[in-house]
């Protein structure tokens, strides 16, 4: 395999296909998901400004309960919409797990139809609605403790390979 370097110019390449490699199609059971990455800004468990989001299989789907807290403010006691989309983002990712193939967010789309409160329990639920060669229809709600949607989201993941993470290496950002 080529060598690929970061910005710093530090050799890369191993890394990233060890991480790639370690994904695997996980069998249906109850038992929490693994995170993308320890520093996944969605579920890294090592991320200090992440939101830690831990989600498991629920039937066809993937479930998480979760809460916004004060490092996610946006309007004072209201979750930042860009904090709310990076969380439904991350929780289409769990979904990869049951499609069992590497995939990305091509576009992502939202609705929020209430406020998100901060340090509110919401229950949030992810599936694939239909796949259509490389891509990937997925729908999302996120629920308050009263059964009450205050956010629905879909999105569209595209299907791709090892090779996707690699050049994004190998072609750093300016
Ligand atoms: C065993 C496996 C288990 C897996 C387990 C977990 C795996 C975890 C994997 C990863 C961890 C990530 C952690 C999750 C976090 C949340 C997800 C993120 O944050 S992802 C980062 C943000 N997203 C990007 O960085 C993408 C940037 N975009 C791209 O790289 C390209 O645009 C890409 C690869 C998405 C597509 O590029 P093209 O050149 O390959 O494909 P083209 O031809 O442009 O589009 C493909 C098809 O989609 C349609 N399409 C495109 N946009 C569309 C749209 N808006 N609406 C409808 N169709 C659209 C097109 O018409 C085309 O369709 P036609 O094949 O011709 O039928």
């Amino acid at each position: 395999m080529d060598e690929f370097r970061d910005t710093a110019g530090e050799p890369v390449g191993a890394d990233i296909d060890t991480w790639v490699r370690s994904f695997t199609r996980k069998e249906s059971d109850s038992s929490e998901l693994p995170p993308h990455h320890p520093n996944c800004l969605g579920c890294g468990p090592e991320n200090p400004n992440g939101h830690f989001l831990s989600v498991r299989r629920d039937g066809d789907g993937v479930i998480a309960h979760h809460h916004f807290d004060q490092r996610h403010v946006g309007a004072p006691g209201i979750a930042h919409g860009g904090a709310v989309a990076t969380v439904m983002d991350d929780l289409f990712g769990f979904l990869l797990y049951s499609v069992g193939e590497l995939a990305v967010t091509r576009r992502l789309e939202l609705d929020y139809l209430t406020p998100v409160l901060l340090d509110n329990p919401y229950i949030l639920r992810a599936a694939v609605r239909s796949r259509e060669g490389r891509k990937l229809h997925l729908t999302s709600t996120m629920e308050d403790a009263g059964g009450r949607s205050v956010i629905t989201a879909t999105a569209l993941f595209i299907v791709v390979e090892v090779e996707h993470f690699l050049k994004s290496q190998k072609n750093p950002r300016t």
